[in-house]
């Protein structure tokens, strides 16, 4: 069986900071974001308005970025990620910040655990999202460029130059 794939990425400028771990990342600190998305499918069979066809994409490249693009900006960049428990979430809230709460706004579920912003955590919530914009995609029927059967296949994430997380579907 054949497997096609296409990988995209963003940036975002996000803090966080994770109080139940030692040292110095209990304190609120900032870093520059690398996500990739890799997206496959087991072919380019696609559809068109008349049926099944085929664009020869897995999913567009343009509209899949959109998509991941759009919500990032929206929900991450320029703000701060926090766990549930943190007791800045209140403070920087009413201060207009934008602050995007892990246990809260994403609970993980079946995602694996998500209580604090590590970038285990930031991986497995674009996993999430991300099956959510292909979803978007496929229930769009003028989208004829997404292949059937597609799926989230793995989320590279990088918080700096040495410390990055996967998330890989089994
Ligand atoms: N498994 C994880 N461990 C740590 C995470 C994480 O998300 N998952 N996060 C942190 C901190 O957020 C911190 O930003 C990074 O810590 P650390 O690598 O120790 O710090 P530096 O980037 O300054 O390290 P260098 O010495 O510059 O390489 C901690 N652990």
């Amino acid at each position: 069986m054949t497997t096609h794939s296409i990988t995209v990425e963003h940036n975002f400028e996000t803090a966080h900071r994770l109080p139940h771990l030692e040292g110095k990342c209990q304190s609120l600190h900032g870093h520059s974001w690398r996500a990739q998305v890799t997206v496959s499918a087991p072919s380019l069979t696609g559809r068109n308005q008349l049926g099944a066809s085929s664009a020869g994409t897995v999913v567009e490249f343009g509209r899949f970025k959109k998509l991941m693009r759009e919500w990032i900006d929206d929900r991450l960049d320029h703000g701060t990620m926090l766990g549930l428990r943190d007791p800045l979430v209140g403070p920087l809230r009413e201060d207009g910040c934008k602050v995007f709460v892990f246990g809260a706004e994403w609970e993980g579920g079946d995602w694996g655990g998500a209580q604090w912003p590590t970038v285990e955590a930031v991986a497995a919530l674009l996993a999430a999202q991300a099956y959510g914009w292909l979803s978007s995609m496929w229930d769009d029927p003028m989208d004829t460029t997404i292949a059937a059967r597609t799926e989230v296949t793995r989320v590279h994430v990088t918080e700096t130059a040495v410390n990055a997380a996967v998330w890989e579907a089994r």
